[in-house]
């Protein structure tokens, strides 16, 4: 069978929490490269579907329908299966990196064990490894030999960053990767995984609440209500004229102006 042309092909995904359907039947394609950001209202089912993207959903959860990432099913999977897709199939960067990194190893053993472990990568060649993760987001190479605790909360989460891209997965979901941080750092964060996406030709799967965030760095949108997907498509004519009135609220609250959408 050739090798699919999608990075992400996301079948009637269904998410169950407690008995309740909490995503119900997303389906969407993302293609090599591509951008696409996911919003809804709060509640909308948004990071549960970005955790069965990544395979990682939390316990208690139920997935159905299909993931398949590079090829490889996800949903069902046991975990091992699931690890071997993450790394180079798809990484994932969440709201909080103080929880992501473990605060007693340096920034640089934390970097390079996913790459010796899973990618077989030698010691001198996952040291040259992470200098270029680190180079990507801007960071020092000698920031490799700190801990998490001496950096800043900007710096973490660009860590956070460096170490999902370092493995060079196809696809990168990021949920809310900012939302821990204050404005120009955010903008700072956002800047660095623009570049770093545009260099490495990573897809991404973006989870926003924000419209201009959204519009900064995606090209295609999904809209979720109640778990189910009410619009999607590219994100200028989506914000220009939403047709579900949901996206129509979400435009309104943001007070968002045509012209400041990016193409
Ligand atoms: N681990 C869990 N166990 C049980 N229910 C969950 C769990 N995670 C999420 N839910 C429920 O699933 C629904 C969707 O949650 P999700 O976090 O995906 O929404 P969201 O769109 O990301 O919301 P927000 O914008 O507020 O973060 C919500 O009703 C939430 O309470």
């Amino acid at each position: 069978m050739p090798p699919a042309a999608e990075v992400a092909a996301i079948r009637d995904l269904t998410v169950t929490a407690g008995g309740v359907r909490c995503v119900d039947g997303v389906t969407l394609t993302v293609a090599p490269g591509e951008r696409w950001g996911v919003v809804g209202p709060s509640g909308a089912g948004k990071s549960l579907t970005a955790a069965a993207v990544a395979g990682l959903l939390p316990p208690g959860t139920c997935a159905g329908g299909s993931v398949r990432i590079a090829d490889r099913e996800l949903v069902g999977a046991p975990e091992a299966a699931r690890a071997g897709v993450r790394g180079r199939g798809v990484a994932l960067v969440a709201q909080d990196a103080a929880t992501a990194l473990h605060p007693l190893l340096s920034v640089g053993r934390q970097l390079a064990m996913p790459l010796r472990r899973h990618q077989g990568l030698d010691r001198a060649a996952a040291r040259t490894r992470v200098a270029e993760a680190l180079a990507a987001v801007d960071l020092p190479a000698e920031l490799a030999r700190a801990r998490p605790s001496q950096l800043s909360g900007g710096q973490r989460q660009r860590v956070v960053l460096a170490a999902a891209l370092a493995c060079r997965p196809r696809l990168l979901v990021a949920d809310e990767p900012t939302a821990a941080l204050d404005g120009p750092v955010a903008r700072s964060l956002l800047d660095h995984l623009d570049r770093a996406l545009a260099a490495s030709g990573t897809a991404l799967l973006l989870v926003t609440h924000d419209l201009g965030v959204l519009a900064a760095v995606c090209e295609q949108v999904v809209v979720l209500a109640d778990g189910r997907v009410v619009e999607a498509g590219p994100v200028r004519g989506v914000l220009a004229a939403p047709e579900h009135a949901v996206t129509r609220e979400l435009v309104e609250a943001a007070r968002l102006s045509v012209p400041e959408v990016r193409a």
